[in-house]
Formats: structure tokens, sequence, C-alpha cells
């Protein structure tokens, strides 16, 4: 589970976020959803611990700034963040024995498979498309089978079949108990498979809804209502 507590981040005297409450719950796809400039990247790249922040921001139970924390969850960078002078081996092998991930290489080569990139498996990162880094990206954060996965805008760049297939994963991973949270402003490619919504405007939390809350309302219909079509 990932619990965000009363989070804010200040930019000098700009709030970026302002006081935001949401929990991502094991076994579901939890989706932040907002127009450009909303405060999503900055919550999720909080949660991550990657930006200093006021409020409490616990995953599986953990403070996130702990180890125990790090050892649960996994993180797609809106940007991949990869080495660009190792293969897509190395950065398996770097990740693996960081996370100490028992039988990693059988993982990381279900991965490669479904992403198409088992002959690319020498290539330097500098040497891959972007929609290849992202993927890359993406198994790093898959194969350590976190407990709870932070996803931002994660199908920015990749062809349709590859994000119908990591649509199925992250599906996949949420149905084997991780908590999944998935920051976008893409609804279409969203609205088939979220369980829960937030959705974020100018730094708020401006509604939270379950699917079966939505009935014959579609998720974009219901978004252009409280954003007014931003
Ligand atoms: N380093 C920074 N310094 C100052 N302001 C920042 C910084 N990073 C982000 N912001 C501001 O914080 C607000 C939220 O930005 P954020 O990147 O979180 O939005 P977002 O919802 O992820 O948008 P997008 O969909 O465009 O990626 C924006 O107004 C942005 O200009």
């Amino acid at each position: 589970m990932i619990e965000v507590n009363h989070l804010t981040k200040r930019y000098g005297d700009f709030k970026a976020v302002d006081d935001v409450n949401l929990v991502a719950e094991s076994g579901k796809i939890t989706i932040l959803l907002g127009p450009n400039g909303a405060g999503k990247s900055t919550t999720i790249k909080s949660i991550a611990n990657l930006l200093k922040f006021e409020g409490d921001i616990r995953i599986c139970s953990y403070p996130n700034d702990t180890i125990e924390a790090k050892r649960c969850f996994g993180y797609v960078s809106e940007t991949p963040i990869l080495y660009d002078n190792l293969t897509v081996e190395e950065h398996i092998d770097f990740i693996g024995s960081a996370y100490q991930i028992n039988d990693y290489k059988a993982k990381a080569e279900k991965y490669l498979e479904l992403f198409k990139l088992t002959e690319k498996r020498k290539k330097m990162a500098k040497e891959l498309s972007k929609g290849m880094t992202q993927k890359l990206s993406m198994l790093l954060a898959f194969m350590i089978e976190p407990t709870a996965l932070l996803v931002d805008e994660p199908m920015v760049g990749l062809d349709p079949a590859s994000i119908e297939d990591t649509l199925k994963i992250l599906r996949g991973l949420a149905d084997q108990g991780c908590a999944v949270l998935i920051s976008t402003h893409i609804i279409d490619i969203v609205s088939d498979i979220f369980d829960e919504a937030y959705i974020m405007n100018k730094g708020h939390i401006i509604k939270h809804v379950k699917k079966d809350d939505l009935q014959d309302e579609s998720l974009k219909e219901y978004f252009f209502e409280l954003t007014d079509g931003e």
C-alpha cells in the first residue's frame, strides 16, 4: 500500500502540491489524473523520495525514506533513468544485484521477450530508441517484483502494441497484490484498467473516484467536468 498524508511541495512561495492525501491500495490500479502542471510528477517524485517535501508518506507501511520502503517499491520515471554506457544486460545485472533478487535473470528474460528487447541485450542504453529505453526502465522496475509500483506517464513514446502489453503487465502485477500507482494525463489509455482515480488540478486532489461509482459516465466526461476541459 502507498499512503500519502498531507503532502505539500513548495518551490519558493509556490505550492506545486498542496495538502494532498491519497491511498493506493494493494491489488489495485490507482491513477493520478490531471492536466499538464497539475502536480502529478511532483507527487510521484515525492513518494519515491526524490524530492524534499512536507507531510508523511508511507510505502508498505514504512516511511518512504527508509531502506525497507526502498526495497519494496519500483519506480518508472517520466524520463528513463539509465546509464548511457551500460548494456541492457548490465542494467539487469546491476539492479538484480542491488536488490538482491533471486533468479533475477529468469525474471528479466520474461520481460525482455514481452518487450521484444531480447535482441538488444548487448546494446548500450545510448543505442536504444526512446521507446526501448522506456521499456528497459519498466523492465527494471517490474523484475524486482515490487509490492508497490510508481509509474509516471508510462505510455508516452510507446507504440500501441507495447501500450497493450504494458497495461496487461500492470494489471497482472496488481492481481498479484502489488499497489500500482500510475500518473498520467492520457485518460483514454487508463480508462479501462483503473480501479480508483484521484483527479488532480493546480496542486490539489479535487476528486477521488472508484470505477464502480462512475456507472454510465466515462472517466473522460467526469474529468472534463471537474477540470473545465483543461
Ligand atoms: N523544479 C521546479 N521548480 C519550480 N517549479 C516547478 C519545478 N518542478 C515543477 N514545478 C512546477 O510545479 C507544478 C507541477 O509540476 P508537475 O511536473 O508536478 O506537473 P504534472 O502534473 O506532472 O504535469 P505534466 O503532465 O505536464 O508532466 C507546475 O506548475 C510546474 O511548473
